[in-house]
């Protein structure tokens, strides 16, 4: 199962990240209400690193996003607004960085509407609907997930922690689709600091329910 870590930004803590516990993907976050916010002057140090890095935006104009995909040499671009499937069409004429759609998740899902972002995503992101749009610390429902009716692979976000692990990996096991999850809020010293402990226990622990 892949692992992203989002909202990072301190370099120190990037190379730990890279050195010691083998992320897949690593999120940095544009959305300049967020307090894990990435400003620009980052982009020349962080540009070189050897982890894929993925954009996340919210609501943010195409010129702007195509413009930071650049800049940071984002492998994918993380969806995290309202951006309509119309939109993420355009975007994906103009970039072959992945698009990740995420979903907010209140109630139920109407997997109809999502059917209309299929062609031109990569995978969905299933995360708690927030106020702040994300980094909430909040799980939501999975049990909504039960119906997932797509073959598109997709990552599980939202207030996950160590302790998720075995509900993680036996929600993996219901759907196989399921292939990847999003650390963030729990895992932090401090917003945007992440806890290189705390993500390789989680590692190890899903690593070992994996093989059950
Ligand atoms: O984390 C933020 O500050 C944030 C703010 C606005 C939009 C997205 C944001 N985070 C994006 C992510 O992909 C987070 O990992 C996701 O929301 C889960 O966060 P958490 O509930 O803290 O695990």
């Amino acid at each position: 199962m892949e692992i992203k870590v989002c909202g990072m930004r301190e370099l120190g803590n990037i190379q730990s990240l890279i050195a010691e516990v083998k992320a897949d993907w690593m999120g940095l976050i544009f959305y300049p209400k967020s307090p894990r916010y990435v400003s620009e002057d980052r982009a020349t140090e962080l540009k070189g690193i050897a982890v894929k890095k993925v954009g996340v935006f919210v609501n943010e104009t195409e010129v702007e996003i195509l413009r930071k995909v650049g800049l940071f040499q984002l492998s994918a671009i993380q969806l995290h607004g309202n951006e309509s499937a119309e939109f993420v069409k355009k975007l994906s004429e103009q970039t072959t960085s992945e698009l990740w759609k995420v979903i907010s998740v209140s109630e139920k899902i109407d997997w109809k509407s999502l059917a209309a972002y299929l062609p031109y995503v990569s995978k969905f992101l299933f995360d708690t609907a927030t106020k702040a749009h994300g980094g909430s610390g909040r799980k939501f429902d999975w049990s909504v997930l039960e119906t997932y009716p797509f073959d598109k692979g997709f990552l599980l976000s939202g207030g996950l922690d160590e302790e998720s692990v075995e509900e993680i990996a036996a929600l993996q096991r219901q759907i196989p689709q399921l292939e990847g999850v999003d650390l963030n809020s729990k895992f932090e010293d401090a917003p945007g600091l992440k806890n290189i402990e705390k993500l390789k226990k989680f590692k190890q622990k899903l690593l070992s329910q994996e093989a059950i």
